[in-house]
């Protein structure tokens, strides 16, 4: 009758308890039997397991717990990623290869590591000596002793049980009694103190997704940092190609703004065919005035040739010029002797002025003889050799600033 009101009494006590969920993380060396032992918690054989590559996250129900156990890669590569996982980490599992006495050094180095870690240390720890069904496995007080578990747990203000076990021995409700044992002690030793694990959980994991979500800018940012730098140098290379295929621009040294040889260029061009007009006007001035002159004409059409060649290749203008003159000269010394006496002794300045008297009679001759024939044909072309030979028979009379105005144009 008693025994009956006990037994009420704690089915009730458990059922007020409110279902707390649980997250464990379950750790050691490769090889340790990590991913056996959840197997056989979870009711599957323990049998045939491959080596753990990252994580696998299992959930369960243990009474009025729903745990969550992260098993993780116990690799020498992988231990690195462990510390992501201690936030959400209630409590701990740690497992030992009892039977592997040749690594007990290291799986003490890698315990001290785990129990030393900020958010390890103050949480309970459960360790499984596992595979004593081995031959020459240590035994509990061996393992504890190899460890120095009782200092490192003590020095870390964790509560510790340690169960020796084997994890291949069954599975599900026949799985190994310590191993059942130990995860008793874990879930409620985790009750007994929920509310401060608790807190402290929520806590370090908020601050690990913020720390997680840092770290993703942050690489995206290296991403496009890099892609940058990469479109950069592409474009830095392909104008670098694109500059060198024309070398007429590269002819002048750039500085500066890239722009501004070209409108240095036009402007040159500008000013350069300016002083050639300029030039062009001067001398028809000094040749109009020297017209009956024959060999001084001469002269002054050859100097104004090598002067012109000096500024400019451009020899098709003095040719033009050249062939023009020549008519005009010999238009002069046919038609008009006194007015060319006349113009000889007068000053610079009344010969300017004759010679536009002439250009606006051009279309309108002075003098019957200076009629323009009816049917006006170009002059032929000149042979190189001009000079050597005797003047082309006047066709037309030709206005020496023509050319000029085409070059302009
Ligand atoms: N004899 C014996 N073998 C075991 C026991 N537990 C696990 N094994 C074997 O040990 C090997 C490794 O087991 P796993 O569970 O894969 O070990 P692990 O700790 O998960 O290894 P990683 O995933 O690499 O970290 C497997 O061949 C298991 O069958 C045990 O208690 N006794
Ligand atoms: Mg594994």
């Amino acid at each position: 009758m008693f025994s009956l009101m006990a037994n009420c009494c704690n089915w009730l006590k458990r059922w007020r308890e409110p279902v707390r969920k649980v997250t464990l993380v379950m750790v050691g060396l490769d090889n340790a039997g990590k991913t056996a032992t959840v197997k056989g918690i979870q009711g599957e054989s323990p049998e045939d397991v491959a080596p753990t590559v990252g994580f696998s996250k299992i959930d369960l129900k243990q009474g009025r717990f729903e745990v969550t156990i992260f098993d993780l890669g116990g690799g020498k590569r992988i231990r690195g990623i462990w510390k992501n996982y201690y936030a959400e980490a209630y409590g701990i599992i740690f497992v030992v290869d009892s039977s592997d006495t040749e690594r007990m050094e290291e799986t003490k180095e890698t315990m001290t590591e785990v129990l030393r870690h900020p958010r390890i240390s103050g949480k309970p720890i459960l360790v499984l000596a596992n595979k004593q069904d081995r031959e020459g496995a240590l035994a509990e007080a061996d393992v504890i002793e190899c460890l120095s578990l009782e200092k490192l747990v003590n020095e870390h203000k964790c509560l510790c049980q340690i169960e020796p076990c084997s994890a291949v021995m069954g599975y599900g409700k026949k799985i190994d009694k310590s191993i059942r044992k130990g995860l008793y002690w874990l879930l409620h030793t985790i009750a007994k103190d929920f509310d401060a694990l608790n807190e402290r959980v929520q806590k370090d994991t908020s601050e690990q997704k913020a720390y997680e979500e840092q770290e993703k800018r942050e690489r995206a940012e290296r991403v496009t940092k890099i892609r940058e730098e990469r479109e950069q140098r592409e474009r830095k290379e392909a104008e670098f190609e694109g500059r060198s295929i024309p070398k007429e621009v590269d002819s002048e040294p750039i500085s500066g703004n890239p722009f501004q040889p070209i409108s240095t260029i036009i402007t040159e061009n500008e000013k350069r065919i300016e002083q050639e007009k300029r030039q062009r006007m001067e001398i028809e001035k000094d040749a109009i005035a020297l017209k009956p002159k024959a060999e001084q004409e001469q002269m002054d059409t050859q100097s104004l040739t090598s002067s012109s060649s000096q500024k400019t290749n451009d020899n098709r203008l003095i040719e033009t010029y050249k062939s023009a003159l020549a008519q005009q000269l010999e238009h002069e010394e046919e038609s008009d002797q006194q007015t060319s006496e006349c113009l000889d002794s007068d000053t610079s300045k009344k010969k300017t002025k004759k010679l536009k008297l002439k250009r606006s009679h051009r279309v309108e001759p002075i003098s019957a003889e200076e009629a323009v024939p009816k049917n006006p044909t170009p002059p032929p072309p000149l042979p190189p050799d001009f000079y050597g030979k005797p003047l082309p028979p006047l066709t037309i009379r030709q206005r020496p600033n023509s050319d000029t105005h085409d070059i302009i144009s």
